[in-house]
């Protein structure tokens, strides 16, 4: 199985990447949506965050008022830290359960679409890593037009994590998404021709059919020794 890793920085355009894998057949693991799981109500997560930051942060419902614990986190490094490390064993065993899911579906070619690969130190499960690139202005941008957010709030959250050039230096593929949603797609298009080169023999076994040969091949091994010594 080939587990390609997706990342970027806030706003750079991982989600419209993602869409397009999609729709081109290629399955994601969002680690946004699997952090969201383990914020719902009533989850592991959940009870640690409120044990830690207290019922303030909760809406009537009994939700988390994300926007507040957002503003929270970003203007705060040590309380982001501390929100990191009470999430990560959730958000980790979220998306290892995502990627078995896909194994036994069958799929060869998967992307994990995780803005902290790197921060989280996820990118040595994942090969090649795609960075979304995008220069600092367009970013900041994007990001306010997108949020309804301040300038100041848009400067905290892209602070928040490693510096995008930095990610860009790491990356096996850049995607430059400055430009236009064409431009996007221009690349993408042989991003995935890349991306959907033959699986390499480590990752061929490592896919659920590789498994099923070495497993039948286990099993037929077996046999004919237990009948060779009856
Ligand atoms: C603080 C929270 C509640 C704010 O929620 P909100 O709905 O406003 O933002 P959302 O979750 O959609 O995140 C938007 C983007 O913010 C960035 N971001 C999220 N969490 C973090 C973080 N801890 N550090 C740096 N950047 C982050 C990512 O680029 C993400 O795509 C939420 O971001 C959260 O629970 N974060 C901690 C979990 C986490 O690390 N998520 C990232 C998955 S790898
Ligand atoms: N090439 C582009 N041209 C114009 N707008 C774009 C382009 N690419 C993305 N956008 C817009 O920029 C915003 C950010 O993109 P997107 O949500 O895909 O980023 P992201 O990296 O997934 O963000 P996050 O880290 O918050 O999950 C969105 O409103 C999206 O529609």
């Amino acid at each position: 199985m080939r587990i390609v890793g997706l990342t970027g920085g806030i706003a750079s355009g991982k989600s419209t990447v993602s869409n397009l894998f999609k729709s081109n057949g290629v399955p994601v693991v969002d680690a946004d949506v699997v952090a969201r799981d383990a914020l719902k109500k009533g989850s592991g997560g959940w009870k640690k965050v409120v044990a830690a930051f207290g019922d303030e942060i909760l809406l009537e419902n009994g939700e988390v008022n994300r926007p507040m614990l957002g503003q929270i986190v970003f203007s705060d490094p040590d309380k982001r830290q501390f929100l990191n490390r009470l999430l990560a064993p959730h958000i980790s065993s979220g998306i290892f359960w995502e990627v078995v899911k896909l194994w036994l579906k069958g799929y060869k070619i998967i992307v994990l679409d995780v803005p902290l690969l790197f921060e989280a130190k996820m990118d040595k499960f994942t090969k090649p890593i795609i960075v979304v690139w995008v220069d600092p202005e367009t970013q900041k941008k994007r990001l306010m037009g997108r949020d309804k957010s301040s300038e100041e709030d848009a400067g905290n959250r892209i602070n928040a994590q490693m510096p995008l050039d930095m990610k860009r230096d790491k990356a096996d593929i850049v995607i430059d998404n400055t430009g236009s949603l064409d431009d996007l797609n221009e690349q993408f298009q042989k991003v995935l021709i890349e991306v959907s080169k033959p699986l390499t023999w480590t990752q061929f076994w490592l896919s659920r059919n590789g498994a099923l040969i070495i497993l039948a091949s286990l099993t037929s091994g077996v046999v004919l020794c237990i009948k060779a010594l009856s």
